[in-house]
């Protein structure tokens, strides 16, 4: 058998993020806005090592590169920052958080927020719940759907923040997510690119559910160049009672 020659690196044990990887989130976050310290990056390592142990025991994502991690999850899950920054103690719900993006890494780096993990599928808001208590992460897992969740008294209304990636469509968004803010508080949608027609169809359903538009941003994901934007929607009056619609409807029938 040939030994490795003194040029090569030395390979990191499976599921440990590489030297090489570190780098990578280091230089993409950065290029990003967002400097991270020694120990966050140890958090990202961590949560690394979750991830891939936890995609061995069931669907968690599609992606299992760790290039495609570190950049298409985690440093993609910091661009919702873009939209500007959050006061401590600001309440934030991540809407079909998934394996718990982008809530996993904004806690990572806004440990000051209480952040809330909702997703329909309940083995994923287990897995987020466990790995944030393992990393000490300020992030709650709520199992559910967000048409049920939005019509129950102790979610409606009581976010300052929605943050959501990777979803539904923003007329679909504005429906599930301007109940469950407070008046003043802002969705703040990612998306990998938004169509004209979206954006209008998704403004119109805002109306009628008590939002409007607040800022917009575009630009790209750092090192891939990938098309981003982001669309954030302020509520400014009471979301009727008849919303959101019930499960499926949202989707089935979109406002707007
Ligand atoms: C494509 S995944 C995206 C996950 C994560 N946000 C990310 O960016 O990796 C969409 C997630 O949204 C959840 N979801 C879709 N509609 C939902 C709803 N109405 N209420 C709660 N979760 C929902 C799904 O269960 C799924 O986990």
């Amino acid at each position: 058998m040939m030994s490795a020659g003194p040029e090569s690196p030395p390979s990191a044990p499976p599921g440990t993020l590489s030297e090489a990887g570190r780098a990578l989130l280091r230089q993409a976050a950065e290029e990003a806005g967002v400097a991270l310290s020694d120990s966050q990056q140890e958090a990202f390592a961590q949560l690394y090592r979750r991830l891939l142990a936890g995609s061995a025991q069931m669907n968690l994502t599609a992606l299992h590169d760790e290039r495609d991690i570190v950049l298409k999850h985690f440093v993609d899950s910091l661009g919702c920052l873009a939209a500007g920054d959050w006061p401590a103690g600001a309440s934030v719900l991540d809407l079909g958080t998934g394996a718990g993006f982008p809530a996993l890494p904004l806690a990572i780096v806004r440990p000051q927020l209480r952040i809330t993990a909702l997703d329909a599928t309940a083995k994923k808001v287990a897995f987020v719940a466990r790995t944030a208590e393992e990393l000490g992460l300020p992030v709650t897992g709520l199992a559910g759907r967000a048409e049920e969740i939005g019509r129950d008294p102790e979610h409606r209304g009581r976010y300052d923040v929605v943050v959501t990636r990777a979803v539904a469509a923003l007329p679909v968004l504005a429906e599930l997510a301007l109940p469950l803010l407070k008046l003043g508080g802002t969705l703040v949608a990612q998306k990998a690119q938004l169509s004209q027609e979206e954006r209008e169809a998704g403004l119109r359903a805002a109306a009628q559910v008590g939002g409007e538009l607040a800022s917009e941003w575009s630009g790209s994901l750092p090192v891939l160049s990938d098309p981003r934007s982001l669309i954030v929607l302020r509520k400014v009056a009471q979301t009727p009672e008849t919303y959101p619609r019930r499960t499926g409807i949202p989707n089935k029938r979109p406002l707007g």
